[in-house]
């Protein structure tokens, strides 16, 4: 659960906080001014603060200053009024993660709580590069006692032992994030900030100011100043994912702060200087692309100053059973059982299988796996189709005794599990989409578009209760998109 400290004297914003973050996922306590804050700070051991910078007692830049003597690392958002930009800036260079204009827009809100509290979690969460399977406990880690992850594991000790610019290759779902992380922890920096930003995530216009910040006006858009990444991340540690997907006028950006430490933010034209460390990873050959000069070559030897090639997973078969194991007791842990064994042979199969999606894919087979296997010993029948019999695109699909085909009889259950497929492989590519409730989902919208908003027709073609239907339109909030009554 992730702990929120809002510090706010305005009973109305500490109001509407109770509101808009009453989850099970979030546990929020209030306090009314810098000093009760400072006071509940060792207690509460907040992920993430939120705090006004005016206020009656001790200003909220004091309070934040008093906040980095106690913990350095604890993540700060300040809140200002229009017109106190420059206030705000101030306390981004005291070491604020990020600060919001009051009033605030409720879903900018959510959204740079959710982010806040994803690097909070990153930069909390120890990755370890050491040995891990003799330990009992479940840890973070990097698993693997092939040789080519030997080599891994020194260059990241090396790494960490330095402050160089370092570059992970590897295809994706390798583990560069993981070893990125490693490195951070290990590191001098592992006291500040760590901030992972996917390139290729951010569309190509905006990655610039996303990482640089930009002036007020500089474009449309632009309605107030906006410091960049880089300057958040001020000594910390940037992790720069899918390096290869930028514009030539970002990549020259990002080679003058390797080379002196300066930028300016965009539509600015004074130079700011910060003090990161950068680890970049791609899954794309760069030095094809600095071939075909989509990437600038200077960038690239500058980045290339240390490399680690994370080896794909088929070519490291023998990690295969290490990494199984370590992951049945991973999720036996964070379900609080006793973690399922794997049958030889199905082992085997995973031995044989040639992981286009690498680890990642591996760690989404054994958690399905779990959840589908029905005794303590997961058997190949529970691995996904794909893996255990490679090439049987169209396997029909055995339904268990006492379940009622939906409909078309057999036919109807080999196509749904074509589909069942086909989801599956795509889920597998979103490791964030939950798949069940998002193909739930649909299925509720097009059932009740279909039936005109009758609910007890809707029940009936999705084979539920009309009580369950009314409880998933709810959960999934759909009931104002329906327009049900
Ligand atoms: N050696 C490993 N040991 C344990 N877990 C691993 C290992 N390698 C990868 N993983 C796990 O696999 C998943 C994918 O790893 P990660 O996100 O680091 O890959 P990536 O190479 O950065 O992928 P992408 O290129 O798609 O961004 C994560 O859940 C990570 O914890």
């Amino acid at each position: 659960m992730a702990k929120l400290l809002l510090i706010d004297d305005e009973a109305d914003v500490q109001y509407s906080f109770r509101r808009i973050f009453d989850s099970p996922e979030i546990e929020l306590t209030t306090a009314a001014s810098g000093e009760e804050g400072l006071k509940l700070l060792p207690r509460v051991k907040p992920d993430l603060v939120i705090m006004d910078i005016r206020m009656g007692g001790i200003t909220g830049l004091e309070t934040l200053r008093r906040i980095r003597q106690i913990d350095t690392k604890v993540l700060v958002i300040l809140m200002t009024a229009y017109g106190t930009t420059q206030t705000a800036i101030e306390a981004m260079k005291l070491g604020a993660y990020d600060y919001l204009l009051k009033p605030f827009d409720v879903p900018k809100l959510k959204e740079i709580v959710q982010g806040a509290l994803k690097t909070a979690r990153d930069m909390r969460q120890v990755v370890s590069y050491q040995p891990l399977l003799e330990t009992e406990d479940y840890e973070l880690g990097i698993v693997g006692r092939s040789e080519p992850m030997q080599k891994v594991f020194k260059l990241i000790g090396q790494l960490a032992a330095s402050d160089a610019t370092a570059l992970i290759t590897g295809e994706s779902g390798t583990g560069k994030e993981l070893v990125a992380r490693a490195i951070y922890h290990h590191s001098e920096r592992a006291a500040k900030p760590f901030l992972a930003i996917n390139c290729a995530a951010i569309p190509e216009q905006l990655l610039e100011s996303e990482l640089f910040g930009h002036e007020k006006g500089a474009f449309t858009s632009a309605n107030n100043q906006r410091i960049g990444r880089f300057e958040q991340c001020h000594q910390g540690t940037i992790f720069l994912d899918e390096i290869g997907d930028m514009t030539p006028a970002t990549q020259t950006k990002i080679l003058r702060v390797l080379q002196s430490g300066t930028f300016e933010r965009v539509g600015g034209n004074q130079p700011i200087h910060v003090d990161v460390r950068v680890i970049a990873a791609t899954n794309k050959p760069l030095e094809q692309a600095v071939a075909a000069r989509q990437f600038r070559e200077d960038l690239f030897y500058r980045l290339n100053v240390v490399r680690i090639q994370l080896p794909a997973l088929r070519e490291r078969p023998e990690d295969i059973r290490l990494l199984v194991n370590y992951f049945l007791k991973k999720f036996a842990h964070d379900q609080q059982g006793q973690p399922k064994s794997i049958a030889g042979g199905a082992l085997k199969i995973l031995e044989k299988y040639h992981w286009p999606g690498n680890v990642r894919e591996l760690e989404n087979a054994i958690q399905r796996a779990v959840v589908v296997a029905k005794g303590d010993v997961i058997l190949p029948a529970d691995l996904p189709p794909e893996i255990n019999d490679p090439g049987s695109a169209a396997t029909t699909v055995v339904p268990s005794p006492g379940t009622t085909p939906a409909a078309g009889g057999e036919e109807g259950l080999t196509e749904m599990g074509s589909v069942a497929r086909m989801l599956f492989r795509w889920a597998k590519k979103d490791p964030k989409l939950k798949i069940i409730p998002a193909v739930e989902r649909e299925l509720i919208i097009h059932a009740l578009q279909e039936t005109k908003g009758n609910q007890v027709h809707a029940s009936k073609l999705l084979g539920i209760t009309r009580a369950t239907l009314r409880k998933r339109v709810e959960k999934f909030g759909i009931r104002k998109e329906l327009n049900i009554v």
